[in-house]
């Protein structure tokens, strides 16, 4: 009879998964489509190039039929959101869940005005694999709620969003990571913890979308966990800031020292640093 166990995933520890997961980034370099805001473009753009992946940032609704099949995973970010985007995301979204795709959801200020609540209730029931924002944007997805959030920053703990997350992904079926001093990750009833990354992230605009961004690559080579790939690329994108800030003098030196750390990771830096386990 055949045993049951060659269906079972092997359990690796966090830090080794974290790795596989980069190393299959480099080998494979997905092509991560972003359609993002204007501010993230840039450092979005050289997060995904320096970890390895390929990032076109395409958002124009004639190029989706076209290009979209071609992604291995897209990102879409409501950032800079104004009326004539909004269709292309949608197209963007339905195409990946049509043909199978990942594709990951950064709900910026989601609860900043009723029209970005709207646009992201409306991307959220369009199947994201994935959601991953700040504690203020995951409550007020999970409350379909504005208020409660700082323009693009959080006036909440990523902790304090524990439970709005868990909701978030038991209602929506994506998972949900919720960034912060500790990165939270759940699919509805497990939730992980990521403890890497340095407070200073917060002074540079478009780390959020960066590592969604990073998100995105994860998942598009690991699509059979969803959940391990999220986690795994908070952490490494925590590890590189980690290495990054002991070169660093302030946000902007920062900035460089994270791009160059991510593209020189290797095992034993990424073995010795990833801090990921499981929360209550
Ligand atoms: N206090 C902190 N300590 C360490 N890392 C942090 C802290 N706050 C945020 N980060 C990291 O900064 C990055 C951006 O997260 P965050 O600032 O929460 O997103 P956003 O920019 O969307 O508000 C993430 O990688 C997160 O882990
Ligand atoms: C400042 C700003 N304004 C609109 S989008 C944006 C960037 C937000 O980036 P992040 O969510 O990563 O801080
Ligand atoms: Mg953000």
């Amino acid at each position: 009879m055949e045993s049951n166990s060659s269906q079972v995933r092997p359990t690796l520890e966090w830090p080794q998964k974290a790795w596989n997961l980069l190393a299959g980034v480099r080998s494979q370099s997905p092509l991560i489509q972003c359609i993002t805001n204007f501010v993230s473009m840039d450092l979005m753009a050289n997060t995904l190039l320096s970890a390895g992946a390929s990032p076109a940032m395409l958002h124009c609704i004639e190029e989706i039929p076209d290009f979209t099949p071609h992604a291995h995973a897209v990102c879409i970010n409501i950032g800079t959101l104004s009326p004539s985007w909004l269709p292309a995301m949608k197209a963007a979204a339905e195409l990946c869940s049509k043909l199978g795709k990942p594709w990951v959801l950064d709900p910026v200020a989601a609860g900043a005005s009723s029209f970005r609540l709207k646009a992201c209730m409306e991307l959220v029931e369009m199947k994201p694999t994935v959601i991953r924002g700040n504690g203020s944007e995951i409550v007020a997805l999970s409350k379909a709620s504005t208020g409660l959030t700082k323009g693009v920053d959080s006036i909440l703990e990523s902790t304090d969003a524990v439970e709005a997350a868990k909701l978030l992904a038991q209602a929506s079926g994506a998972i949900v990571a919720v960034s912060g001093a500790v990165d939270i990750v759940t699919d509805g009833k497990q939730v992980i913890g990521a403890r890497n990354g340095v407070a200073m992230l917060q002074k540079i605009t478009a780390t959020g979308c960066s590592v969604t961004a990073l998100i995105a690559a994860f998942v598009a080579v690991d699509k059979s966990s969803a959940l391990e790939a999220v986690v795994s690329a908070l952490s490494i994108f925590g590890v590189a800031a980690e290495l990054g800030m002991k070169m660093a003098n302030g946000p902007a030196s920062l900035r460089m020292h994270l791009i160059d750390s991510l593209h020189g990771l290797d095992e034993a830096a990424v073995l010795s640093h990833v801090n990921i386990g499981s929360l209550p």
